[in-house]
């Protein structure tokens, strides 16, 4: 679905931030990115849907070659991924519900949406996606009203809302506390498996990857140094990735599954779809 082959970033600074990168992710895998600071997590990332320009190599995205695209075409190409960020990237004097709209700023033309008038059957898609993120109560809501773990529920409906093929999330749990960022990995994972969606995740907390995601990807000076299952993640394979550490307390110890949690955050929404219109 995914097919990076060779890809490198050289930064004009010098930087060698990729280094002949090439990855194969079928549909509706989930893979979480992991590697120190300075890795090119980030640079790979940004690197396939051209935010960053490859200096060198393909980005593959089912029949769609997106390196060789024009400016337009790679425009209409960038809705096939929805990108979801650690600051969530939400205009702050906005509503939930403006924000998501803003997901669909590819389609309606500039003079609609700075009038904020967007066609009706974006506006349905949009309650359902808030709907399924368990925003619906807050759609009339400014985002600057919002919790960090609503806030980047905004962020995931607003990439949904583009019926991407493909997510690239950085950082999704960067800003919130432990419990909130396993709320925001499973609604992830979940959508992902319920749409059969691929998505390559930029995390840091090693044990919160291993608990969700199906492969992992480890990140050294710009190549792929582990490329596998999340529990082949040994003290060995993490020193290769991080550098000697003691990983006892890092490495998820068993495999286990993971518990059935409820939603606490905040109590889920009843389907008021009818109301909130
Ligand atoms: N805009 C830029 N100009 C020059 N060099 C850059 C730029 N962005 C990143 N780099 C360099 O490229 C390398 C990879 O950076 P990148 O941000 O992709 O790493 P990362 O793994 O995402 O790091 P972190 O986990 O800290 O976010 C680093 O050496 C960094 O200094």
């Amino acid at each position: 679905m995914l097919t990076l082959k060779r890809l490198t970033k050289r930064y004009k600074t010098g930087d060698l931030a990729l280094q002949e990168v090439t990855l194969d992710i079928p549909q509706g895998q989930v893979v979480g990115l992991i590697g120190p600071s300075g890795a090119g997590k980030s640079t790979l990332i940004r690197c396939i849907n051209r935010l960053v320009e490859p200096t060198a190599g393909t980005v593959q995205l089912k029949e769609l070659n997106l390196t060789s695209l024009s400016q337009t075409a790679l425009r209409r190409a960038r809705r096939h991924m929805g990108m979801i960020f650690q600051e969530y990237a939400l205009v702050e004097r906005l509503t939930v519900m403006e924000n998501v709209l803003s997901g669909q700023l590819g389609y309606v033309s500039f003079w609609r949406s700075l009038l904020r008038r967007f066609p009706t059957p974006a506006v349905q898609q949009a309650f359902a996606v808030l709907d399924r993120v368990g925003l619906l109560d807050h759609v009339d809501k400014r985002a600057d009203a919002l919790s960090g773990g609503q806030r980047q529920r905004v962020g995931i409906a607003r990439a949904l809302l583009q019926n991407p093929d493909l997510l690239l999330v950085d950082e999704p749990t960067a800003s919130l506390d432990p419990k909130t960022s396993r709320q925001i990995m499973r609604l992830i994972t979940e959508i992902c498996a319920e749409r059969q969606l691929a998505a390559i995740i930029n995390i840091h907390d090693v044990a919160l990857a291993q608990l969700f995601v199906q492969r992992i990807i480890g990140l050294r000076q710009g190549q792929v140094v582990y490329d596998g299952a999340p529990d082949g993640l040994t003290a060995e394979v993490l020193t290769d990735i991080y550098g000697a550490e003691d990983w006892s307390a890092t490495i998820r110890k068993e495999p286990v599954e993971e518990p059935p949690v409820a939603e606490e955050e905040e109590p889920l929404p009843e389907k008021k779809l009818a109301v909130a219109r």
